[in-house]
């Protein structure tokens, strides 16, 4: 009797296939480089980003954009073209990297937190604790950022990393002002340097970065965050820096790797098209995507289909894989490959 209930026991044992471990999606592994075997997804940024240029740090450009490479709406109005599943991805990739950048315009217009917000809650730990949040950077040559906006306040709350602020102070030229008033300027410059700084932020201000109105060199940028420690940046925008970064990928250019979301519809302001990108994006989409599995693929709660897809300028503007995925459930799950 035992030897029967003993093996109507043994068949009543189901192999319970365990969730899978959340962690970024595997195309990121696979272009950005994995972590470490026994480290937690999430925890730390990625050793294996390794710059070509030991002077500057690994540069990630990344960005949503309609069909027709527009990142924002009339007027600027920020636009949310990720579904959820990129936004998801966007914050793993986040967690992979030292910095994130972007430009003033970006921390004016959409007052963002540049958190991983998205990614799953962990059972123990707090959720800030528990991720490798980036540091933010704004570069913001004239300190135009308020003390108020959400990077101060959520970092004073003990809810953020607190941003450091790439500028440079006007300084003489020749031993004189470059215009009249310049000197009041000066003084209101270091008006804000100081309340910023008292809000816990840290200011870039490096002799080599040469007083500007509004474009700071990257080169001296670059090398100024290497310096601070910082060895690999997540450039997030927006559309100037974007330009700037994608201009500056002419040999031997500043951009390692380019992960892009397209989310497939034409909404959009033209100002904020980015027309550099969109040869690129056009010869890209015409490689096929060979649906083996080796994109992003995950279903997108929006209305509208996401593809992403990933290429090195390291390597002048060479495909590295297009990950894409697909569709809005509302559309009958229909998939949507790129030919
Ligand atoms: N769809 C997406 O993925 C994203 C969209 N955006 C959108 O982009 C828009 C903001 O773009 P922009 O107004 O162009 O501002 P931006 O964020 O590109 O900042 C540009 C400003 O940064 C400063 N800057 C300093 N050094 C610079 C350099 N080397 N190159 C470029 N700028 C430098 C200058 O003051 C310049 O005016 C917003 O509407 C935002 O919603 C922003 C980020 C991502
Ligand atoms: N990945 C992505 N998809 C979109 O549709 C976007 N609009 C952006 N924008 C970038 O993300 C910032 C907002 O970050 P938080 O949500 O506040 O953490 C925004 O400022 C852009 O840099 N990105």
């Amino acid at each position: 009797m035992d030897s029967i209930l003993d093996s109507l026991q043994a068949s009543l044992v189901v192999d319970t296939p365990e969730a899978p471990a959340p962690g970024p999606p595997e195309f990121l592994n696979t272009v950005l480089g994995a972590l470490p075997e026994g480290t937690k997804p999430g925890t730390s940024p990625l050793e294996a980003l390794d710059s070509p240029d030991p002077e500057r740090p690994y540069v990630t450009l990344t960005f949503a954009q309609s069909l027709d490479a527009k990142i924002a709406g009339k007027n600027g109005l920020q636009l949310i073209l990720s579904g959820e599943e990129s936004m998801k991805m966007t914050h793993w990739m986040r967690t992979m990297h030292d910095g994130i950048m972007i430009g003033i315009g970006t921390a004016s217009n959409d007052n963002p937190q540049l958190n991983v917000r998205h990614l799953p809650f962990p059972s123990q730990n707090t959720h800030f604790r528990h991720y490798h949040h980036p540091r933010p950077l704004i570069l913001d040559a004239n300190l135009r950022i308020s003390p108020k906006c959400k990077l101060i306040t959520n970092a004073s709350l003990g809810a953020g990393v607190p941003p450091w602020v790439i500028t440079a102070r006007p300084q003489k030229i020749d031993g004189f002002w470059a215009s009249e008033g310049e000197e009041d300027t000066v003084d209101a410059w270091d008006a804000r340097k100081a309340t910023l700084e008292k809000a816990g932020v840290k200011l870039i201000s490096d002799p080599d970065l040469p007083s500007a109105n509004t474009d700071l060199p990257l080169p001296e940028v670059l090398r100024a965050l290497r310096a601070e420690g910082i060895r690999s940046v997540m450039v997030e925008g927006g559309a100037r820096v974007i330009q700037s970064f994608l201009s500056s990928s002419s040999s031997p250019g500043f951009v390692d790797t380019l992960v892009v979301t397209v989310a497939p519809r034409d909404r959009g302001c033209a100002r904020h098209r980015l027309c550099r990108w969109t040869g690129a994006y056009t010869r890209a989409a015409s490689l096929e995507d060979g649906g083996d599995g080796q994109g992003y693929r995950g279903w997108d709660e929006s209305r509208f289909l996401n593809v992403e897809f990933v290429f090195s300028a390291g390597r002048v503007y060479d495909l590295v894989s297009i990950s894409f995925l697909c569709v809005s459930k509302a559309e009958n799950e229909h998939v949507m490959s790129w030919s």
